[in-house]
């Protein structure tokens, strides 16, 4: 296992690549969109020159996490000596079954899928190819050099042998994980779902400002972050995706909050856009 390549180069796969580059692995880092690319090469030295100014890591630990990392368009190239892929593309499910078709065919046998995905069916995907033993879902959260889990889904096929290979790969770039059965939105997203909506509702129904909502669970709950400005962090679009999503597979009480909807209409997307509940 020398050998990762990240498809999708934007919040997550950017991240994806910084923790497995820095971890010792060479990594590619595949996007359709080569400014894509340049912004995560960017964003990943940066994020390196933060570790080495609050001493988590040393200039040595940069460059040799930036030597490992190589930025490719062509997807044959992206997966010619990979030995693990793990996929970071919009939570689109058609998108995402079509990237590992193809992937599925570029790959060398024994090479294991993951898809990075928040809430959908590793099952489904896997399904889509000829190796659904060897197709799972690796769930990072957002920063990816700071949140310290991954949620490991087993689809119905995952081998044993994939799901401790995974394990492996998650705790050689530092994180801990979970094993998670299939079930749409898994544990995190499905938590985040209900309290970041409940927080949008309240918003809608007057209950409290923003800022006064996210200020109550961050005190009085102890999150890190309020459930508003999470879903500015997380993307109010992936958001939105990932919310229809588990409201047509679990149901009534998982419709997105109407205000949600409007935002994303209105283009407002949170940090990545400059405005959601706050202004950036
Ligand atoms: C259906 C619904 C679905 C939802 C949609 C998708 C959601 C998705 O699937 C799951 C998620 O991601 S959910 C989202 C889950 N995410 C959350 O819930 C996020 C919760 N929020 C947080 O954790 C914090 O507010 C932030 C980290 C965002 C900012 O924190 P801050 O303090 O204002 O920012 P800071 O100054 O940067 O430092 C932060 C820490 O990182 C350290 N560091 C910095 N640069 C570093 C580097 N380059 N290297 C190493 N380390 C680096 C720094 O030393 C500090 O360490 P300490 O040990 O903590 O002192
Ligand atoms: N945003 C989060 O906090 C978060 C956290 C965990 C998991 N996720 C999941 O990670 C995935 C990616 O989310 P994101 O927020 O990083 O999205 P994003 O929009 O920031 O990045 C998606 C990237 O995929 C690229 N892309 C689009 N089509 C492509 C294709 N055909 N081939 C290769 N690259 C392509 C885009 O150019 C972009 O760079 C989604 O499944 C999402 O649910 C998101």
């Amino acid at each position: 296992m020398k050998h990762i390549t990240v498809i999708g180069s934007g919040l997550m796969g950017t991240g994806i690549a910084h923790v497995s580059a820095q971890a010792g692995y060479q990594v590619t880092l595949y996007d359709i969109n080569e400014e894509q690319l340049q912004c995560a090469r960017q964003t990943i030295e940066k994020n390196l020159d933060k570790g080495i100014e609050i001493k988590k890591i040393s200039e040595e630990v940069k460059w040799r996490a930036l030597s490992n990392l190589h930025l490719t368009t062509d997807l044959s190239e992206a997966v010619q000596h990979t030995d693990f892929v793990i996929e970071a593309v919009p939570e689109i499910l058609e998108l995402k079954i079509d990237i590992f078709k193809k992937l599925d065919k570029l790959c060398r046998e024994s090479v294991i899928l993951a898809t990075n995905t928040s809430t959908m069916s590793p099952t489904e995907i896997g399904a889509a190819t000829n190796r659904p033993h060897r197709t799972i879902a690796m769930h990072f959260f957002n920063p990816v050099y700071k949140m310290k889990l991954v949620e490991i889904i087993k689809g119905l096929e995952t081998s044993d042998k994939t799901l401790e290979v995974t394990k492996q790969v998650a705790k050689k770039m530092g994180k801990e994980t979970v094993t998670v059965n299939e079930f749409p939105g898994f544990v995190t997203s499905r938590m985040n779902c209900v309290i970041g909506n409940e927080a949008m509702n309240m918003l809608s129904e007057g209950v409290a400002s923003a800022e006064d909502i996210d200020k109550a669970i961050k005190l009085g709950l102890n999150h890190p972050m309020g459930p508003l400005e999470l879903a500015d962090l997380v993307g109010l679009d992936t958001r939105l995706k990932n919310m229809k999503y588990l409201h047509k597979t679990l149901g009534e009480k998982y419709r997105p909050s109407p205000i949600l909807t409007k935002y994303v209409k209105a283009g407002r997307l949170g940090s990545k856009s400059g405005q959601g509940f706050y202004n950036y």
